[in-house]
């Protein structure tokens, strides 16, 4: 909770004026059953009626001005719980963008997704009802039994008595709020897991015709989500029954001392109708401190989990991104690279040694899960090799992200297309690449004459995820993307499988008159046949490099991958 304290600072003014005024709300509500005492015992008993014509104006007066300090205070609470809420998303935006690979994969999507909205909400409330009305009940307890004890303390005793029993009941119904409150969240991490996979995959749940499948498994850890919500709400609905009857209890108790008070001439009976209604109130209070406290609970465990994130380490600090210039040629070593990844024991890359030179073609063939797409990520620097040395321009890596990620271009094995024109999606790569630039990217992802058939050609919508494009148009504008960053160093993980051989020649002919290191991960090996090096992988060892020419001599596993491959294109073209 410091951490979001640190937060609040930003916004003190509006926080300060928000709480005077509610200071200002909460002493209207301690003056008021006092006036009325006034009202009761000086002016009704006494038939005084000028008595109660001022202090009935005095009341009135008060009721006016809590009014519009409500109104205020609400205006200033809002400013300062938004600008809360504002300042945590954009800095866990920001923290999110630095993070690996890795972090990425520990957090998970899902989680981070609540994390910024549902739990960056939940303290956005919580912060506005503390400013309004979470810290008035507390003080109106506190500051409600000075003022029955000021005006009758033996008649106020009861209350004195009964206060710190509630007291102790509220805290143990926080510690319980806690853990619960924790556990739901995490199962809303669930929840939104299971909505998320579905609306992304929602053509191949229809497809397979798996809709009741899926249904089910969404009504499974939505029914876990009611079920510890449940469990949650169950002590709020204990609560209240507790505190209606402890605090009608002691009106009860304060009537019948208040009837014996008054028969003996000890109490007035305007002073029992205050410490009745200071009593109610106290009442109310406790009701909205029990409400506030499990919000507290909750906002606790979201204040954790978005401080955890707050809190990670910066492992790829955005301002030294942004800060690094130069440029790179294009040279890649890997010495003895060895890679595992966090959550798996095996190696998924072994003792790997590459030498690619400047603007070299290479071409990476192996069976499905041999290693091909880990090995790409290594070169932008997505994960950090476990063993072994990479090297860029002769040089270790060290710091260099930034510098080489901008000299790098990796068309992802699934194709990341975002919202926006096609123009916006090319340029991406690019920010400063004027139209030309981006017409000759497309044109050299032969893209360009599809997109010029189009009724509004590059300003085409691309819908989310580029649902309104084949698999192979979006793997053309991702290359496209891609070329126009001018890369010293191109990765290319499969980016052609969905094309035709035609169009495949064209594309990755324009890519081999480019000058910049190509590495192009294939399943065919037509598609990197002209390569000055070819690297095969097998359980994440090379088991074999060199060209064509050289592999078809000597390695017998290319051999069989290229002969099958023949045979097949044979038994296709018929
Ligand atoms: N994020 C990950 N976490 C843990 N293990 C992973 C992860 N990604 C890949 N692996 C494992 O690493 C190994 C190599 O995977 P990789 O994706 O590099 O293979 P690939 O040759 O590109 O396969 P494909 O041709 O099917 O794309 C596999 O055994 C895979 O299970």
């Amino acid at each position: 909770m410091s951490q979001i304290l640190k937060y609040v600072g930003t916004y003190k003014k509006a926080t300060i004026i928000a709480l005077a005024l509610m200071v200002t709300e909460l002493i209207v509500e301690l003056v008021q059953p006092m006036i009325m005492a006034t009202i009761i015992d000086e002016g009704i008993a006494k038939r005084e009626f000028d008595t109660v014509m001022i202090w009935s104006g005095v009341l009135l007066g008060l009721t006016v001005v809590a009014f519009v300090a409500g109104i205020v205070s609400s205006f200033y609470a809002s400013e300062s719980s938004q600008g809360v809420s504002h300042d945590l998303r954009r800095d866990l935006f920001r923290r999110v963008q630095s993070f690996s690979a890795l972090q990425m994969q520990r957090f998970s999507t899902p989680s981070l997704i609540t994390r910024m909205t549902a739990d960056i909400t939940q303290i956005q409330g919580l912060l506005f009802m503390f400013m309004r009305i979470g810290l008035r009940a507390p003080l109106f307890i506190l500051f409600g039994l000075v003022a029955a004890l000021s005006i009758h303390a033996k008649l106020a005793l009861i209350l004195v008595l009964v206060i710190p029993v509630l007291v102790v009941v509220m805290y143990w119904i926080m510690t319980q709020g806690l853990t619960l409150f924790s556990s739901v969240q995490t199962k809303l991490d669930d929840v939104n897991r299971a909505f998320r996979e579905n609306l992304l995959g929602i053509r191949l749940v229809k497809a397979y015709h798996r809709i009741n499948h899926e249904k089910e498994r969404f009504f499974k850890v939505n029914q876990v989500l009611v079920e510890f919500n449940k469990k949650a709400l169950w002590l709020m609905e204990v609560t209240m029954p507790i505190l209606m009857l402890v605090i009608n209890g002691s009106i009860v108790v304060i009537l019948w001392y208040g009837y014996k008070e008054t028969a003996q001439g000890g109490a007035q009976p305007g002073q029992i109708v205050a410490i009745l209604n200071y009593a109610t109130r106290m009442l109310a209070s406790f009701g909205v401190f029990s409400f506030i406290i499990m919000n507290l609970s909750r906002g606790r465990a979201s204040s954790a989990r978005i401080t955890e994130v707050l809190q990670e380490k910066e492992e790829e600090p955005i301002t030294e991104l942004n800060q690094l210039k130069g440029s790179i040629k294009g040279d890649i070593q890997l010495q003895h690279v060895s890679f595992t990844y966090p959550n798996s024991v095996e190696k998924a890359l072994d003792n790997i040694s590459l030498d690619i030179k400047a603007w070299e073609k290479v071409g990476v063939l192996g069976e499905t899960g041999s290693g091909k797409s880990t090995l790409l990520q290594l070169i932008p620097l997505l994960y950090p090799v476990t063993a072994g040395r990479l090297l860029i321009d002769g040089k270790s890596v060290g710091e260099k992200q930034g510098l080489i990620r901008d000299h790098v271009s990796l068309v992802p094995q699934e194709v990341q297309l975002f919202s926006g024109t096609i123009k916006e999606n090319i340029a991406w790569g690019n920010k400063h690449a004027t139209m030309e630039e981006i017409v000759q990217a497309a044109k050299d992802a032969n893209i360009h004459d599809f997109i010029n058939q189009l009724e509004e050609g590059y300003e085409t919508k691309i819908g989310q995820r580029g649902v309104n494009l084949s698999g192979g148009q979006k793997q053309r504008v991702s290359i496209a993307r891609a070329l126009i960053k001018n890369p010293s160093i191109l990765l290319l993980d499969d980016s052609t499988s969905a094309l035709d051989a035609k169009t495949e020649r064209k594309v990755l002919q324009a890519i081999k008159d480019r000058k910049c290191t190509t590495v192009i991960v294939a399943q065919k090996v037509s598609s990197v046949i002209d390569a000055d090096q070819i690297v095969i992988l097998q359980h994440g060892k090379v088991v074999g490099i060199g060209s064509h020419a050289d592999l078809l001599a000597d390695n017998t596993m290319y051999r069989q991958i290229y002969q099958s491959q023949m045979n097949e294109d044979v038994i296709s073209h018929g």
